[in-house]
């Protein structure tokens, strides 16, 4: 009997972003606080074992500037492309960009925005029971981080063929007083 391989889609929302006047929403830049979260979802990656083969992220400064301090906490770099179509997409976008990865890739971390991660969690896993569907049903805040998992290919993400088998938002600590 052969068993169809793990797949393991991340979904990690850009950690908080500043508004300068006059700045574009594409540019916005991370705040103080985003860039410490976005550093600890970095840590965060690396200490659940959450290690992707590939990184697609929205092209939005918020998200690039948080894959940027994120990677910085990991060991080895995976390989990452930034992608047009993941800046809020409406949900079957997001989904037509992870139908097209490659077999090989066993872990996907995808960088993006609300509501579409959000959404997206929730009609892939949203007939899933316990506490972290609800979870996410209330709140998917800023630096939040999902893990949705399945087994089949990448085309078969679709409504409730998923799990959500984690959760977790990441924080990092404000400087104390020096
Ligand atoms: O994820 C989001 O909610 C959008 O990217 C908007 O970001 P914002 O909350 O920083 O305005």
């Amino acid at each position: 009997m052969t068993i169809s391989p793990l797949r393991r889609l991340l979904l990690l929302r850009h950690a908080k972003a500043a508004r300068p006047p006059g700045t574009a929403d594409h540019e916005r830049p991370l705040s103080g606080r985003g860039r410490r979260d976005a550093r600890a979802a970095g840590r965060l990656l690396a200490k659940e074992d959450w290690l992707p083969d590939l990184v697609l992220c929205s092209t939005a400064r918020r998200t690039r500037e948080t894959w940027e301090l994120a990677a910085a906490e990991l060991a080895g770099l995976p390989q990452v492309r930034f992608e047009p179509r993941l800046y809020h997409p409406p949900v079957p976008q997001l989904l037509a960009v992870v139908h097209e990865v490659p077999a090989h890739v066993s872990t996907l971390l995808v960088i993006g925005h609300n509501p579409s991660l959000r959404d997206t969690i929730l009609m892939a896993a949203g007939d899933g029971v316990g506490q972290r569907v609800r979870e996410v049903e209330e709140k998917f805040p800023t630096a939040a981080v999902a893990l949705l998992a399945w087994r089949g290919t990448w085309d078969g993400l679709d409504a409730r063929t998923a799990l959500l088998t984690g959760l977790a938002v990441a924080r990092g600590a404000r400087p104390g007083p020096s």
